[in-house]
């Protein structure tokens, strides 16, 4: 029988995910939506190593950037090379539901729009897990960072659904484990680093969507 060959699981480390985020954006200040997208793959897979609890949040996640990829990979693929070429093109083209949902419910413009919004809860959890001490709890931290943020966008009941789901989040010392980038000291300055690019490409992105009015697509 032949040896079998153990292959090594590529360690999953959350530095990578922040790495591929901190490539999204150029000298010029574009997003590509390539690289965005594949943050939130990375970081769908980091949500999903914590627990089952999370799978519903992990569907509607995977489904939006799923929507994404189809767009990137659609015979119009080449408007989707960026955040910005992308409002243009479906702008242009009037493919966008401004006012009410209608013809495009997989528009570009409104599926990233979701995850931008999910981008702001990010940048303001990792803010806290920066600054977070031993007796720090992830379950006050997730959800202080989810009320300042997504929340505003969300119904009662999905309200209820995440507030319960944070209840379920290890405690810090777990939490920095699974991240598999070393001690805590290493997983402070990591999240140093990454954070201001993650700043700026929500930024950037929200200054495209303020400046063409499109905050709130339905
Ligand atoms: C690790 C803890 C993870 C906590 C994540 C906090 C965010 C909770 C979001 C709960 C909403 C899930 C259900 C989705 C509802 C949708 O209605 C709603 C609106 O879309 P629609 O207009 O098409 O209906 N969808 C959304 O708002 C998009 C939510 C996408 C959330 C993605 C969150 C992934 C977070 C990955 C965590 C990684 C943690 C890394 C930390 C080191």
């Amino acid at each position: 029988m032949a040896d079998s060959v153990a292959v090594e699981d590529p360690k999953f480390t959350l530095q990578e995910v922040l790495d591929t985020f901190k490539s999204c954006l150029s000298e010029n200040k574009e997003v590509f939506l390539e690289h965005y997208v594949a943050g939130w793959l990375g970081l769908v897979r980091f949500m999903n190593s914590l627990g089952s609890v999370f799978s519903f949040i992990a569907k509607d996640a995977v489904n939006k950037i799923q929507i994404l990829i189809n767009h990137l990979n659609g015979e119009n693929g080449a408007h989707y090379v960026t955040v910005q070429s992308m409002v243009k093109y479906e702008l242009d083209n009037q493919l966008v539901d401004l006012t009410k949902r209608g013809s495009f419910p997989e528009s570009g413009c409104r599926t990233l729009l979701r995850l931008h919004r999910a981008l702001r809860w990010l940048e303001l959890f990792l803010e806290r897990l920066r600054t977070s001490t031993e007796e720090s709890k992830t379950s006050v931290m997730c959800s202080e960072a989810y009320n300042q943020s997504l929340s505003q966008h969300h119904a009662w009941i999905i309200r209820k659904a995440a507030g319960t789901a944070f209840w379920a989040l290890p405690g810090r010392a777990t939490f920095f484990d699974v991240m598999n980038v070393g001690t805590p000291e290493q997983v402070v300055a990591m999240l140093g680093d990454a954070l201001p690019l993650i700043s700026e490409v929500y930024q950037v992105t929200e200054n495209l969507y303020a400046q063409n009015n499109i905050l709130d697509l339905p």
